[in-house]
């Protein structure tokens, strides 16, 4: 009531100071009100319009590619259509300029076709940046992802110390599953049991990130949410910062909690493993002063970034657990989104459960266990993994890209400096003239096109081609596409050996979340349980 009060008080005082000829008086001449309210509806329009013009007379990059433009010229209206529904224009697009090219939300993303994929796939960073696109995708500055311009240390550690040991993570990533199912899934063990699907999924993911990032931090509950949380609200950052037009993003930065919130996690995380990185440092220090002592560097992403560091900067022990943060937003909801994706796949085709459990289990005999090469021999669920990712992928839009130098290409269109492109990647993996009968799940397509001559490494759930980019294509294409499908495919054979799953009665697959070009399963989609009771006595060997 006080507030209340104070705010009376201070309208009547208000009135006061204005009214002049009437003091202590509310009243004031009313001809001089409606005057002053009419000055502030104009001011506060052409506030308003000069907020809505200026971004649509921009002058560089996109806007001086001459291109049809899906939907309205006012950006803002467009920006707010496309956080809504991005499928329509960018499938309207296609289908009137298919090998031509075009734009959305006026002037601010040229769509290009896959004909241009291999002249471009190789350029280098210097003349065409994906990590510029993608940091301005991401909203850089205000979700902390800007520490990207400053080196690829985290790609180049995936590349040379993640991927050629992946056959040293497989043992681990089971253990943690089978430890991890039976807690997730704890009611499930006797009867059928409800659960959000995607949230076990993503704790399941996150652990096993958690751990390959700073493996003494594996069960580290703090650890393990902030590798949760972070990705999390950097997406709600990006999603609400994508609305705001450049000229006011520095101020919605402070309201907008996300961008505080992906503050503390990144703090958070400073506290939490900063003085394991300096621990880390200190014993090298002392094996160098006296090579005879014991010396075993753990064999995770933080050790490894540290050997890769080549620039003091890099070396440093904040910039070393931020890279880290950053690769959990690229990996944790990443790999979520298409294990649950394929996921409700299965749930939603219990057809291919029996041919699947028949062939894991063949390729676990075959093995003796899990091994390096058990997973390569699950050619069909691969298969399944990749056509649930063909009609559910992360995003409409792929190969994101900046024009850092300007370029003609090879039939003479002319790119000048500072274009923002992407590709309509959705569109092309469901073309007729690409996929037959392109709307229809067909889980084991992708296996018998394998089998034809000379395909046998081809159609992966990890290869890319033109026709299929949702890990990128070429030289930046994702360097962590191998890590998540082994992880995906464990995860999967796991629930399929030990569970039944179906959805609740009266309930089909549930409709994903579309935010701009984001395809998210929904994360409310509940899905029920129930631990297997004739375990297989092959698979209790096979998992000691
Ligand atoms: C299903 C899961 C995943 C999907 C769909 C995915 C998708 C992508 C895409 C589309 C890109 C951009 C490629 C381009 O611009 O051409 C990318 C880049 C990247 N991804 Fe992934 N990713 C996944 C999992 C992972 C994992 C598990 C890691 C880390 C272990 C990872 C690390 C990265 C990194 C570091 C980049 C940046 C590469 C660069 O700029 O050179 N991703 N990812």
């Amino acid at each position: 009531m006080e507030h209340i009060e104070n705010i009376t008080n201070f309208v009547r005082l208000a009135a006061d100071d204005n009214s002049g000829s009437l003091p202590g008086s509310l009243f004031i001449d009313a001809s001089k009100n409606k005057r002053i309210s009419g000055y502030l509806a104009l001011s506060l329009s052409l506030i308003i319009l000069v907020l809505l013009v200026i971004p649509s007379l921009k002058t560089s990059g996109n806007a001086l590619v001459d291109a049809p433009v899906i939907g309205s010229k006012w950006p803002w209206f467009n920006r707010l259509e496309f956080l809504r529904d991005a499928n329509t224009p960018i499938r309207e697009g296609y289908r009137k300029f298919k090998s031509g090219i075009f734009k959305v939300i006026g002037n601010e993303i040229l769509v290009i076709p896959n004909k241009y994929v291999d002249e471009l796939r190789s350029l280098p960073e210097h003349k065409l940046s994906s990590i510029v696109a993608n940091i301005d995708n991401f909203q850089g500055a205000f979700s902390t992802i800007d520490i990207l311009l400053e080196g690829d240390l985290h790609t180049h550690t995936i590349q040379t110390r993640l991927t050629p040991k992946l056959g040293t993570f497989i043992q681990p990533i089971c253990k943690e599953i089978r430890k991890s199912l039976p807690v997730e899934l704890a009611s499930s063990e006797t009867q059928w049991a409800k659960h959000k699907a995607f949230d076990v999924i993503v704790r399941l993911i996150a652990r096993n990130f958690a751990r390959t990032a700073v493996a003494p931090m594996y069960d580290n509950p703090e650890w393990l949410a902030i590798n949760v949380k972070y990705p999390e609200n950097v997406f709600k950052c990006v999603i609400l910062m994508r609305l705001v037009p450049n000229y006011l993003k520095g101020l919605a930065a402070w309201v907008i909690p996300w961008t505080w919130k992906v503050s503390w996690n990144l703090r958070g995380a400073l506290r939490l493993v900063v003085p394991i990185v300096e621990e880390r440092q200190a014993a090298l220090a002392r094996h160098i002063q006296d090579p005879s002592s014991t010396y075993e560097p753990p064999n995770d992403l933080l050790q490894w970034m540290m050997e890769e560091a080549t620039s003091p900067r890099d070396a440093r022990p904040d910039k070393l657990v931020h890279r880290l943060l950053v690769l959990a937003m690229a990996s944790v909801h990443t790999t979520s989104m298409a294990c649950a994706q394929a996921f409700f796949d299965l749930c939603e085709h219990p057809e291919y459960l029996e041919d699947l459990r028949e062939e894991i289990l063949g390729a676990l005999r075959t093995d003796n266990g899990w091994k390096k090469t058990t997973l390569t021999r699950m050619r069909k669920l691969d298969s399944f993994m990749r056509e649930s990712q063909r009609l559910n992928p992360p995003s409409l839009t792929g190969f994101k890209r900046q024009v850092m130098e300007p370029m003609t290409l090879s039939d003479g269109l002319f790119l000048p400096k500072g274009v923002h492109l992407v590709m309509p990647i959705v569109p092309i993996a469901q073309d007729e003239s690409v996929t037959g009968y392109p709307l229809e799940f067909d889980g084991f397509r992708h296996y018998r096109r394998r089998d034809e001559p000379g395909n046998a490494h081809k159609y992966q759930f990890a290869t890319t081609d033109k026709d299929n980019m949702h890990f990128g294509h070429g030289k930046f294409s994702c360097p962590g596409r191998f890590f998540a499908s082994n992880t995906i495919k464990i995860i999967l054979a796991h629930l399929i050996l030990h569970y039944d799953f179906r959805y609740p009665e009266g309930q089909g697959r549930p409709k994903n979340v579309c935010l701009h070009e984001y395809i998210f399963p929904d994360p409310e989609a509940q899905v029920e349980f129930r631990r297997k009771t004739l375990e297989d006595p092959d698979i209790v060997a096979f998992e000691v």
